[in-house]
């Protein structure tokens, strides 16, 4: 597609989506402003958007579309922003924040002027924030919700999934209140529970030194979003405040019974437990498209020596594989490790698994 893009937020998503809309549409030109000029400088300088534009006044004006990527409470300032200015008839406008909700209440004063607005949410992300993080393959295989007013017009929904076909995303979509309940279970929730989790461990740390130090595998794994941007989540948190409380309750209720289970050392209940979540947490979609993001697993069984990684990612680069995580799995006590490396396609993961076993005796395995 031709026209301009302006991307209003240069971190990690916007970034993100420049690029991918860039791919998409080489023929486009995609500007970006972002609050911090560093960023936008930044963005620039890595080659995610085209042009900056100085202020938001300035930059709409020619634009066909305008991606909003900033924190939700900030995105609610600039919707407020986007009235006065002087904007395209045809303009679409979206978002990607993370709550729809408010954000569909807050573009009402422009979709009542005619003014096109589809509230989205790429349910992708990452725990790191910023330019510097932005990838182009960010969205593959992940949701990508809509939030389009009941009386949007087909054609406009058509024409902003076609500026965003470069994400490989797939798109669904669905009433804000929905969108903000189901985001709150799966999204928002862990959320809160991942910093309560970091928070408790912190108080103990004070009496027991050693905690910080032995927090390995299960702790990293559980709190690793809890290293996300404190603005961000703050933002989501008072967006959806309603659903967040009622989920609160139902989490005390649940916590309460864990209690009584022990409190009673019910064996059968507690291991029945566990049984359960496993059962179910084992059957979520997460090699087919879904909302847990597809990442395919190669597990490499290999000798403890120094070098052994760069080894491996060696013979990987060479055959220019590229990889999405790598790590050992910490919890084997054995002398050989599990190298675990990810993969953005099944594909890719086939490729390395070739490409390995071609050069070195190690087994290897999809899963563990
Ligand atoms: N991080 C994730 O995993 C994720 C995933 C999906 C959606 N989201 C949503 O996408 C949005 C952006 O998140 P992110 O992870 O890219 O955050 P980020 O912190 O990486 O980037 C946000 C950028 O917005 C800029 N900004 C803040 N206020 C601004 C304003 N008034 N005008 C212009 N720029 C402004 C910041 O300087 C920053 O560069 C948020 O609404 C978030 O809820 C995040
Ligand atoms: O992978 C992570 O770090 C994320 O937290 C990504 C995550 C999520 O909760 O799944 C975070 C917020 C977004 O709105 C969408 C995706």
């Amino acid at each position: 597609m031709k026209g301009n893009v302006l991307v209003i937020g240069l971190g990690l998503i916007g970034g993100s989506l420049a690029l991918s809309v860039k791919k998409a549409h080489p023929e486009a030109k995609v500007t970006g402003f972002d609050i911090k000029h560093r960023q936008a400088e930044l963005a620039k300088l890595l080659g995610v958007i085209d042009e900056i534009s100085e202020t938001i006044e300035e930059g709409v004006v020619e634009a066909d579309l305008i991606i909003i990527s900033a924190p939700v409470r900030e995105t609610a300032r600039i919707l407020k922003e986007l009235e006065s200015c002087s904007l395209k008839e045809s303009v679409i406008i979206t978002d990607t924040g993370s709550t729809k909700n408010e954000i569909a209440r807050l573009a009402a004063p422009l979709t009542n002027k005619g003014i096109c607005f589809i509230g989205g949410h790429p349910m992708a992300g990452s725990h790191k924030s910023g330019i510097t993080a932005a990838k182009e393959r960010l969205f593959e295989n992940a949701f990508y919700i809509l939030t389009p007013g009941k009386a949007e017009k087909a054609q406009n929904i058509a024409v902003l999934k076609d500026w965003l076909l470069g994400t490989n995303a797939r798109f669904l979509e669905l009433p804000p209140d929905e969108h903000d309940y189901l985001a709150g279970v799966i999204s928002h929730f862990p959320h809160i529970i991942a910093a309560s989790i970091v928070h408790q461990t912190e108080k103990l740390s004070g009496k027991y030194e050693l905690l910080p130090r032995l927090a390995a595998g299960g702790f990293r794994d559980i709190t690793r979003i809890a290293s996300s941007s404190p603005e961000m989540w703050r933002d989501i948190l008072l967006h959806n405040k309603n659903v967040l409380l009622d989920l609160l309750t139902m989490w005390q209720k649940e916590m309460d019974y864990v209690k009584e289970l022990l409190e009673h050392t019910d064996e059968e209940a507690v291991a029945t437990y566990f049984f359960k979540a496993k059962t179910f947490r084992d059957g979520l979609p997460a090699n087919k498209k879904g909302a847990i993001p597809a990442f395919y697993d190669l597990f490499v069984d290999i000798p403890d020596y120094p070098g052994v990684i760069s080894e491996i990612t060696g013979y990987l680069a060479n055959e220019n594989i590229s990889i999405t995580n790598i790590r050992i799995i910490e919890s084997r006590e054995e002398i050989y490790g599990v190298l675990a490396i990810s993969f953005q396609t099944s594909g890719d993961r086939d490729r390395a698994e070739k490409c390995i076993r071609s050069c070195t005796p190690y087994p290897m395995s999809y899963e563990i």
